[in-house]
Parts: structure tokens; C-alpha cells; sequence
């Protein structure tokens, strides 16, 4: 019976990459993505914005939207200190049964937490199921007219502090025009612009990077 893609890109990470080895799988992915198959993970030049913001900030807690196969998770988990916490959030249960096995493979199932579910849900109960006072860092990458409500959840429920940064992918394509206009204008919010392409083509993308002023 026919495979699914993130199925066939999971193959590809168990044949290409070394187990524990979170770079190796990084690399197998975005050779699978541009050689076989475009898939929508932030992929290779955006993150390295990523991972240039993930080493500035250097959290302890770190909240992802949007799972899909983990390639963002790999990236971010395999820079964090040893006691740093990653929670990651994905709806879809075939996706999220990849990402597992991604992040296995990685090596990385002690530093990160896959919640199966919506963002909607699970905000509202981070404190209570997990612990979590704030975050640190929060990469916004799920559909993307859910970032801008996501985010005003966040504010409500005390999940953010003085100096809490939220990453965002796609805000130009496929584009979070209402998320943009809320914290670009915000007086809450310090934003800035980085200008890179849409994961694996010439297209134009970003990521917005935003500070919490509280
Ligand atoms: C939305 C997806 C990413 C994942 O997010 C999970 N998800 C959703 N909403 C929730 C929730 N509310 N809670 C938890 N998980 C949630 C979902 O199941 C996907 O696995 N990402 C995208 O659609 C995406 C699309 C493109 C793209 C760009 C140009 C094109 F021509 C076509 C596609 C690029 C990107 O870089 C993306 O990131
Ligand atoms: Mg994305």
C-alpha cells in the first residue's frame, strides 16, 4: 500500500542520518527535501535564523507550534542546555507518530515533550500538566491563523514574561497578516524581520521575531 510522505522521509532519516546524531538528521531531511520530496519543515536557511535565535536566548523552557515530522524540534532541542525543557504541540496523529520516531532517532526523547493535540487545549493547561510558569522561547510554525489567537491565549493564561521571545515562521508566505499587524503595532512588543525564503525555493518568507515587554 502507498506510503505517506512524512512516512517516506522518515526512511530516509533511518538510512541516512546516525542514531544520536541530531545534525546527521537535520542534513538527511533537507537532502530529502530538496533531492526527493518538498515537505514543509522550516528547513536549511531559515534554520539557521533558528538556530542563531535559539543560541541567543538559550531558554530552559521552550513551547513549539506545531510539530509536524520534528525536523524543527531536532533543530531546536539539539542546541538546548541539559536541564532545558522543549514541549511541543501537534494535532495530527499520523504526524505526531513520525515525529516521535524522528526525535528517537535523534536521540533527543529526554528533552523534549510531544503533546498530541490542539494549541487551543493545551495552552490553557501547561501550568497544571507540566509544570511550566513561563517560556522562554515559543516557535509559532502551526496553522497559521491560529498565531495570532495562540498568542493573545498565551498572554492571558501568564505564559509569557518580561523578556519572553516568540519566533515566527511564514509570516509572508503562506503569510500571518492579522498576527503581523497585532504584534508589529503592539506596545507590548519589541519586533523585528528576518528575511530569508520559503523553506527549500526561491520564494520569499521570514521569520518575525518578537520580544515580550510585559
Ligand atoms: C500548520 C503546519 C504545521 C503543522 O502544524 C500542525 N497544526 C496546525 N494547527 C495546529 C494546532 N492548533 N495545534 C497543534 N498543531 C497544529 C499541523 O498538523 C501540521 O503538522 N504548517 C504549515 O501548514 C506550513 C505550510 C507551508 C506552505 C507554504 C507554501 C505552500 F505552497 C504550501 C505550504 C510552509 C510552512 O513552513 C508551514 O509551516
Ligand atoms: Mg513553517
Amino acid at each position: 500500500t502507498q506510503t505517506t510522505r512524512p512516512q517516506r522521509m522518515l526512511a530516509a532519516v533511518q538510512k541516512n542520518a546516525t542514531r544520536g546524531d541530531p545534525r546527521s538528521v537535520v542534513k538527511a531531511i533537507d537532502q530529502f527535501c530538496r533531492q526527493k520530496e518538498w515537505a514543509m519543515n522550516v528547513g536549511d536557511e531559515k534554520g539557521c535564523i533558528l538556530d542563531s535565535v535559539v543560541t541567543e536566548v538559550n531558554p530552559a523552557t521552550v513551547l513549539e507550534l506545531g510539530t509536524y515530522c520534528g525536523y524543527s524540534t531536532v533543530r531546536i532541542a539539539s542546541l538546548l542546555p541539559s536541564n532545558a525543557k522543549l514541549i511541543t504541540l501537534e494535532f495530527n496523529p499520523d504526524y505526531a507518530a513520525i515525529a516521535r520516531q524522528v526525535i528517537a532517532w535523534a536521540g533527543l526523547e529526554d528533552k523534549v515533550q510531544l503533546v498530541e493535540g490542539a494549541s487551543g487545549d493545551w495552552i490553557p493547561k501547561m501550568k497544571e500538566k507540566f509544570g511550566i510558569e513561563t517560556f522562554d522561547l515559543v516557535f509559532l510554525d502551526h496553522w497559521k491563523d491560529r498565531y495570532l489567537p495562540d498568542t493573545k491565549l498565551m498572554e492571558e493564561c501568564g505564559l509569557l514574561r518580561k523578556g519572553s521571545i516568540l519566533l515566527a515562521d511564514n509570516v509572508i508566505c503562506p503569510g500571518t497578516p492579522d498576527y503581523l499587524e497585532y504584534i508589529r503595532n503592539s506596545p507590548r512588543y519589541k519586533s523585528q524581520y528576518f528575511k530569508s525564503h520559503l523553506e527549500y525555493t526561491k520564494v520569499e518568507d521570514g521569520l518575525e521575531k518578537s520580544v515580550f515587554l510585559g
